[in-house]
């Protein structure tokens, strides 16, 4: 199975409330989609979200890695030769992750096709249903006590509550909606990186004392800042979780080695795509660190594949892929079942797409 040629267009999602985090406001998904061709038929389908204030990648600096840098390395090889793709992939350009994960997706999605299984059996085949959680986004105290009931009656058992802005407040945000909820509800805190090392740890053993009862926060302090995460982690209880702070497999093992979290989120626009991701995962391994799967703003072709992912891999016991559920809409036809909380593995060969409607090909 021969690559031919690679497409790329956009899509356009609007999400059905705004999504708001400490790093930014968004109303709509723009995704870039890609998709390869082969000699004999078949396409493999890939997605890459452009999160700038994250990742640094924006839709152009998407299509330009993948036009200028990507396609020319592996137009004209054979999906039978995993492995030396994968190495062309991430040696073609360096940085680029979404582009390279879009890729890297599209690129699993024919393996599973050439060999008729679908990717999550190939990665491990652990288990069929994952759960996710649902994002809060931060606004007013009112505004996020609402959302969390509304998410509640849709029969969401995990929050995922968007902090960081103002540590005070945050306070607040987090005992209004723990006393709304009640304490059968899991709350997890994301501060994408909001909070210095000092301010995280006094608002968090401050939210400890209240009993607040938080199951994790996510990347209290800056991506860089490895040590105030690990002075943050030596002097909280609430497990913390890195997520900006990890791309790569050495960020992980750097993260590893200092035991400077306690969890780490895996994403595959962060890492640049599955194969990356299972490296990581093993070093989690070694180190009986658990892993997060998370998502950025991303539609369902990316996060079908994260969802495979999920599935096959016992390391991964928490899951953050809401993305589709916090559209208006889902144009992608083919993979997963996302019903609210509970996803469902699909069993098509590869990942299962089928087709993608209103791409608008660039
Ligand atoms: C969508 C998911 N629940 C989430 O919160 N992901 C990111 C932020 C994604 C974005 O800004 O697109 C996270 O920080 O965990
Ligand atoms: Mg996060």
């Amino acid at each position: 199975m021969k690559i031919t040629d690679i497409k790329l267009g956009k899509i356009s999602v609007p999400l059905k409330v705004p999504f708001k985090t400490a790093l930014r406001t968004v109303k709509s998904i723009e995704d870039i989609i890609v998709e390869i061709h082969t000699d004999i038929g078949n396409i493999g389908y890939g997605e890459a979200a452009p999160t700038g204030v994250i990742t640094g990648d924006t839709n152009l600096s998407i299509i330009g890695a993948i036009k200028d840098h990507i396609a020319p390395s592996i137009k004209g090889c054979h999906i039978e030769n995993f492995e030396e793709l994968m190495s062309k992939l991430h040696s073609s350009v360096v940085g680029n992750t979404s582009a390279k994960a879009a890729i890297d997706i599209a690129l699993y999605d024919l393996y599973g096709q050439l060999y008729n299984t679908s990717v999550y059996k190939i990665l491990g085949g652990y288990r069929k249903n994952i759960t996710t959680d649902i994002t809060i986004s931060v606004n007013n105290p009112d505004e996020m006590v609402r959302d969390s009931i509304n998410a509640i009656k849709l029969g969401y058992k995990t929050l995922k509550v968007k902090v960081g802005k103002d540590s005070q407040m945050d306070i607040k945000r987090l005992s209004d909606i723990r006393n709304a909820v009640g304490n059968n509800i899991d709350i997890r805190i994301d501060a994408n990186q909001g909070w210095k090392p000092k301010e995280a740890i006094k608002t968090l053993n401050k939210m400890e004392d209240l009993e607040l009862n938080l199951e994790l926060v996510e990347q209290p302090v800056v991506a860089y800042d490895i040590e105030g995460m690990k002075l943050v982690t030596d002097n909280v209880n609430i497990p913390v979780l890195a997520d900006e702070s990890v791309f790569s497999e050495r960020d992980a093992l750097k993260i590893l080695q200092k035991r400077a979290a306690d969890i780490i989120n895996i994403k595959l626009m962060k890492t640049g795509g599955i194969n990356k991701a299972l490296k990581i995962m093993t070093m989690a391994e070694i180190y009986d660190v658990e892993c997060m799967i998370g998502c950025m703003l991303e539609a369902k072709v990316s996060v079908n594949a994260a969802v495979h992912l999920a599935a096959a891999k016992k390391i991964i016991t928490k899951i953050d892929l809401d993305g589709p559920v916090l559209c208006k809409a889902d144009p992608v036809i083919g993979g997963s079942t996302f019903n609210n909380s509970k996803i469902t593995v699909n069993k098509e060969i590869g990942f299962g797409i089928k087709y993608i409607e209103g791409i608008e090909y660039i």
